[in-house]
């Protein structure tokens, strides 16, 4: 199980909150070289693991801070008695601030420092013998593609085939968004300072950091009540406080009764499955609505879960007028059409907690206006969990990196979206959002999304608020799949809830 307990917060700063953070931790007292001083010994203690006694490195150095912090690396690990080569890719004379004294305190012979030109005629020499080398060119600052020689000297490092320590991000990755600018570097580790970054959690750039270290400088947690980040890290202390939990004297009704509406007769497993997956997330009842064709095979595949037959026009609407259905999912083998956009309309104008999912939001290619216009009369939290390909079908005009297009979606549609995939981002409407990070990869296997969206359907029953319910809803998916392994097939996860949910619980029992 992969689950991070240690996480003290789920807070994640861009790349522009974090030179936030940095500033005001420099007004409350404390000098940017002292910073730069820490984070540059960070960098020590992580490359000392990653190398043997007396080994070559070779540190490259931006114009800016992050090589600031190679130049305090290189001072410090040269007196361990370390084998340092400086690779600095402007000219000295260009460097200002933190990194200009940093620069001046090192103290290595001139000969293992090289600038501009001439670091670039080194290089190949240098790769050669070298056992590590540190990536100090750019870190936050990064703010266009790496072109000509810098994008030169990053894919020469990258050929190179050693191991690669990135300071703050690898260089060429944005930490905004994840995103490679031209070129990037790809590391084996990466330490990053404070807190994480969007861009290490989202891919490609989680990819290229490999292993993340987050080292502490000296700046203080109270920074993040000035700054107020709206975006988190999909970890169990973002949503404790949301977490449903079971009350002694509770009973099947008080934890809420979900309704998930199956597909005809020849695609009723991916209904099934949801509704599995939202009784076993704790709703205390499941009913699944059944078109009468599909009745028989329902009967013969459910157990704890209820059916009920759903006929004529008015079905959806005489359902939902029993007020204790509290929670409703559609979309998963449903079909595509005006059937399924008449009975979207139905439950959202009953005003229930709804997922949307599969074929309830692709039904709305052509009229994704008309869905929004829906889910903004709706008196309760509505889910939508496209992925990529339905996402680009029901919001075709939204552009730019993940984060950015699942937060902009959420505004525009008035609902929670869960954008799915191996980084799947939870946006809310108020403009929240949350990376996930523990699902692996063997989730990418039919009726997998299925029971994503009924975990999302059970915990909406029990109460939990859209945005709560959508991020607790994935990370037990990825808990689950964890638990599972390689080999998983959708009708494990249902089952591996048990464990996640008992170490959750228990979790959460202790305070
Ligand atoms: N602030 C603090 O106190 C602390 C900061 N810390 C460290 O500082 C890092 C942030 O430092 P930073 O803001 O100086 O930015 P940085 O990443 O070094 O790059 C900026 C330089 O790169 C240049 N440039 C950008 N893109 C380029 C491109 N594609 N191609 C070519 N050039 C490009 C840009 O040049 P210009 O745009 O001026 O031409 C500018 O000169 C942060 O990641 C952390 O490691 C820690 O020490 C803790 C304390
Ligand atoms: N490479 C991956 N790593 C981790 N999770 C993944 C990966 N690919 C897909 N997933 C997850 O698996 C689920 C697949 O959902 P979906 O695409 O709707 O499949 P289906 O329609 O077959 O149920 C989503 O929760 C998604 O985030
Ligand atoms: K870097």
């Amino acid at each position: 199980m992969t689950t991070d307990w240690r996480s003290p917060h789920p807070f994640l700063l861009s790349p522009t909150e974090m030179g936030r953070a940095d500033r005001l931790t420099i007004e409350g007292g404390i000098a940017g070289i002292e910073l730069m001083e820490q984070a540059g010994r960070a960098v020590v203690r992580a490359a000392v693991e990653l190398v043997s006694a007396g080994a070559q490195i070779l540190i490259l150095c931006g114009p800016g801070n992050n090589g600031g912090d190679g130049f305090i690396a290189a001072r410090c690990l040269a007196a361990m008695g370390y084998g340092i080569d400086v690779l600095l890719i402007s000219s000295a004379d260009r460097l200002k601030g933190d990194a200009r004294l940093a620069f001046e305190r090192m103290g290595l012979p001139a000969e293992r420092i090289a600038e501009g030109q001439e670091g670039q005629k080194r290089l190949p020499m240098l790769l050669d013998s070298v056992d590590l080398i540190i990536d100090g060119l750019f870190g936050a600052g990064l703010d266009r593609p790496l072109e000509g020689e810098i994008k030169q000297i990053v894919d020469a490092v990258n050929d190179s085939g050693k191991p690669v320590l990135a300071i703050d991000l690898p260089s060429g990755v944005n930490g905004a968004s994840g995103q490679k600018l031209g070129s990037a570097v790809r590391a084996q580790r990466t330490v990053t300072f404070f807190c994480e970054k969007p861009g290490h959690l989202l891919f490609p750039g989680r990819e290229l950091c490999g292993a993340v270290v987050v080292a502490q400088i000296g700046i203080r947690p109270d920074v993040f009540g000035d700054i107020r980040p709206q975006t988190f890290e999909n970890a169990p202390a973002l949503w404790r406080h949301a977490w449903p939990m079971a009350s002694q004297q509770g009973h099947k009704y008080t934890k809420g009764h979900a309704v998930v509406f199956s597909g005809s007769v020849s695609s009723t497993g991916a209904a099934r499955l949801g509704a599995a997956a939202a009784l076993r997330a704790g709703a205390g009842l499941v009913t699944l609505a059944s078109p009468p064709d599909a009745m028989m095979v329902n009967a013969c595949h459910l157990t704890a879960v209820m059916l009920k037959k759903l006929a004529g026009e008015k079905a959806v609407q005489d359902l939902l007028s029993d007020e204790r259905y509290s929670s409703v999912l559609i979309g998963p083998g449903f079909g595509i059409g005006a059937g399924t956009r008449s009975s979207v309309e139905a439950i959202l104008r009953a005003s229930r907690a709804t997922v949307l999912d599969a074929d309830a939001l692709t039904s709305f290619s052509e009229t994704p206006e008309h869905l929004f216009s829906l889910v903004k009369l709706c008196d309760a939290p509505v889910v939508l969990t496209p992925h990529e390909g339905e996402f680009a079908r029901i919001f075709p005009q939204v552009e730019g990196d993940k984060l950015a297009r699942a937060r902009l979606a959420a505004r525009l549609s008035g609902a929670t979206l869960i954008l799915k995939g191996a980084d799947t981002v939870i946006a809310s409407p108020d403009g929240r959002a949350a990376i996930n990070h523990n699902a692996p990869p063997w989730l990418a296997t039919a009726g997998s999304g299925d029971v994503l969206a009924g975990i999302t359907t059970g915990l909406l029953a029990q109460g939990v608020s859209g945005f709560e319910a959508a991020c607790q809803a994935v990370w037990l998916h990825g808990e689950a799949g964890n638990i599972v392994g390689p080999g998983l097939i959708a009708e494990d996860l249902a089952p591996a809830l048990k464990e996640v949910l008992r170490a959750l619980v228990d979790k959460f029992g202790e305070g």
